[in-house]
């Protein structure tokens, strides 16, 4: 399937200090991302580059939460850096790459977000007066699309036009235009590639998901600081319009391929999950069957629970650790009964054998305990399409329906169609979105 691709290129891929753009994988991959069909849009940062032309003129580069202070000479060093030089040099170097590649090239277009009005802005005034810096009001959406549609490969700098100060150029953060083009253009993935491994913990760990509650706790209490601080930002802003977000390591080799075809990014997921209700108030369900496998009450041992979630997960939105002695750990937190009331009796695990194959985990929350809540729904890869899912979640549900109880509960990742697909199929509803 043809996706379309927001793609943010930082400090990682754009050579720090000389301002060019030096050659890495990244190029490849878009290359083959575009050759495999993909609309691919291209933002550019060149802050650092930025900075450097800035001492050179004798100034000093000032920022605040992350966004340069721009007055007249900032803004002619970003205009001169970013979309003369940066973008410019992007685009040769793509075109000169992608000539040898047999059939139609997809060409690559610079453009700023000044072309043709494509990013309006207005004045930036959340931290006081910080100078020609806007905030995105507008993406013109139809430009875009007529150039991607046209067979071009936009690479665009950040700029917009100032809609209330006549017009005028404003400087954009990079993380932010990326982010407004991207939930409008409704992206299938967005990637932020950045010179750190992801977004970092106190510890300096990777975290893998991410959303709204937690990135907004994890900049009030510092631990996201900088740079780091608009790119979060924006990743949540993306988020509300593009199905997958992501911040991962552009020094790796493919890691925007890998991100974006093998869903494998080694850095930090933005996730929404949605919250789904079945009411279970109507006829008796029968119980279910999963062909050849024996539907039984879940196990609980944490050690073949983490073991096989690990294998589940991997490759998918939902992958949350790195090995499987953290889903381990993860699991073992789950079934701890100050986290919550795991309930075994209602949880339905699929064996083949002595192997476990699937498993639908009931909990009750202690937040709202009077509702059970499926957790950890899985099929091993190589179980699946034999209704094994459909099955282990059934079988719950007669059995949380039988103990009297009158709904059940569950959260979905957004952009897991199949999983929502599955529980809309036995009577779930989306009740309200729920950020994590
Ligand atoms: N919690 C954090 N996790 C990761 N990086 C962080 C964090 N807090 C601050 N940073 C800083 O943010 C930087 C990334 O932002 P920035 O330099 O604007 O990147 P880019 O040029 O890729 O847009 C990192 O190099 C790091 O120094
Ligand atoms: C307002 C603002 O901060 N604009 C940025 C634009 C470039 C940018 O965002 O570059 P990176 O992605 O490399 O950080 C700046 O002048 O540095």
């Amino acid at each position: 399937m043809n996706k379309t691709i927001v793609v943010k290129l930082g400090g990682s891929t754009l050579g720090g200090q000389s301002g060019t753009a030096s050659p890495d994988t990244t190029l490849d991959d878009l290359i083959k991302l575009t050759r495999e069909g993909h609309q691919v849009v291209v933002v550019h940062g060149g802050g650092n580059a930025t900075s450097d032309l800035l001492r050179k003129m004798g100034e000093q580069p000032r920022f605040l939460n992350g966004l340069r202070v721009t007055d007249e000479s900032a803004l002619q060093a970003a205009t001169m850096m970013i979309r003369g030089q940066i973008n410019t040099g992007l685009v040769e170097s793509f075109n000169r790459a992608n000539r040898f590649v047999e059939g139609t090239p997809v060409l690559a277009l610079g453009l700023s977000g000044v072309d043709g009005n494509i990013l309006e802005a207005r004045r930036e005034t959340r931290f006081g007066d910080i100078g020609y810096v806007g905030e995105v009001v507008k993406v013109n959406i139809d430009l875009l699309v007529q150039v991607l549609s046209s067979g071009f490969m936009p690479i665009i700098a950040p700029l917009g036009v100032s809609v209330e100060d006549g017009a005028r150029t404003f400087n954009l953060n990079a993380d932010t235009a990326a982010a407004a083009i991207a939930a409008t253009l409704e992206a299938d993935a967005t990637v932020f590639l950045t010179d750190v491994p992801g977004v970092l913990d106190e510890q300096k760990r990777t975290i893998r998901r991410l959303g709204k509650k937690s990135s907004h706790h994890l900049i009030e209490s510092g631990v996201i600081t900088g740079g780091m601080i608009p790119k979060v930002e924006a990743a949540l802003k993306a988020l509300e319009g593009s199905r997958r977000v992501m911040v991962i390591d552009g020094r790796k080799p493919h890691a925007l391929y890998n991100a974006v075809e093998h869903y494998l990014p080694d850095g930090t997921t933005f996730v929404r999950r949605k919250l789904m209700r079945v009411n279970l108030s109507g006829a008796e369900i029968s119980p279910a069957s999963a062909q050849n496998y024996t539907l039984a009450t879940a196990p609980i041992e944490a050690d073949i629970l983490g073991e096989a979630m690990h294998r589940a997960y991997y490759g998918t939105i939902d992958y949350d650790w790195n090995t499987p002695l953290d889903a381990i750990e993860l699991i073992k937190r789950e079934l701890d009964p100050d986290w919550g009331d795991y309930m075994p009796e209602l949880s339905v695990s699929a064996t083949d054998g002595d192997k476990l194959v699937g498993l639908c985990q009931v909990v009750c929350e202690k937040e709202d305990s009077s509702e059970p809540c499926l957790t950890n729904v899985f099929t091993l890869p190589e179980f699946r399409g034999q209704g094994v899912g459909r099955a282990v979640v059934e079988e719950s549900l007669r059995r949380i329906k039988a103990a009297g109880y009158p709904s059940a509960v569950l959260r979905v990742t957004l952009g897991n169609d199949i999983a929502e697909a599955l529980y809309r199929s036995l009577g779930f509803e989306v009740v309200e979105l729920y950020e994590v």
